[in-house]
């Protein structure tokens, strides 16, 4: 099932004609990876869906229903969660503030949700009443995702998980990801190939904000020219 679809989508930031034309598919219950360079316009898609960069031209649809013009409270409140490069989590408050403010609903749905993603993060326990703004990398990306997925959202868009991050916290944070995956949908944006390949199912290449590849992931990996191409690895 088509969870969101992105058509055509075409965004300006300032006079800059960033997005010229993005289209891809999210189908429920996968991760799909969006890959590209430094620069290439994953990031701006991404706050695209969510309205922080509004489109110009196409068309976004979550759900069947048009979200495209809509504010980004009404596109978060149709439960599309947004984790940004920066986490987006407020270095003041502890953990335990933190995760709290996310449950909007407190019913028992929510507590089995919090209780489940502190079983896939344990450190989020032993840290519990530490200010996040103390955390490592890592572990302030833990946070971030499990912020997200408490806060009742049926896609999740996360940037760049393992920017920054030292080689064994970014696995760690790949397959908290691939757990997180029975539970939601996830678009992630990913520079580290070899980490997302092991994770997602399908692939979108992004470049100078236009889709220039996209398929299977398996096929991806079987494609060396293709990788070569697109990604300059081999
Ligand atoms: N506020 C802004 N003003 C002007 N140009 C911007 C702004 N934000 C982004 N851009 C430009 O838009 C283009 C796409 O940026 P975006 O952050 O979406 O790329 P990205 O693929 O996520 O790259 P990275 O992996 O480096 O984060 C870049 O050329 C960037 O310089």
């Amino acid at each position: 099932m088509t969870l969101l679809k992105v058509e055509e989508i075409e965004t300006y930031i300032e006079q800059y004609h960033i997005l010229q034309g993005i289209s891809f598919e999210v189908l429920k219950g996968e991760i799909t990876v969006l890959f590209g360079r430094n620069g290439a316009g994953k990031t701006t898609t991404l706050r695209s869906v969510m309205g922080l960069s509004p489109i110009s031209k196409g068309q976004i649809t979550f759900r069947g229903e048009n979200i495209g013009s809509l504010p980004t409270y009404e596109i978060a409140r149709r439960g599309i969660g947004y984790v940004p490069e920066d986490q987006g989590i407020f270095k003041d408050l502890t953990v335990e503030e933190n995760m709290r403010i996310s449950i909007l609903k407190r019913d028992e749905s929510a507590l089995e949700k919090l209780e489940w993603i502190l079983n896939l993060f344990p450190d989020l326990k032993t840290l519990w009443h530490r200010k996040s703004g103390l955390l490592s990398g890592g572990q302030k990306q833990m946070l971030a995702l499990a912020r997200a997925y408490v806060g009742d959202n049926e896609l999740l868009l996360v940037d760049e998980p393992s920017k920054g991050l030292a080689p064994i916290m970014v696995e760690k944070v790949m397959q908290a990801i691939e757990q997180m995956k029975e539970k939601t949908t996830v678009v992630l944006v990913e520079q580290n190939f070899f980490m997302a390949s092991t994770i997602g199912d399908r692939f979108y290449i992004v470049d100078e904000g236009r889709i220039v590849h996209h398929g299977l992931m398996q096929e991806l990996k079987e494609d060396e020219d293709a990788r070569k191409k697109y990604l300059g690895i081999a």
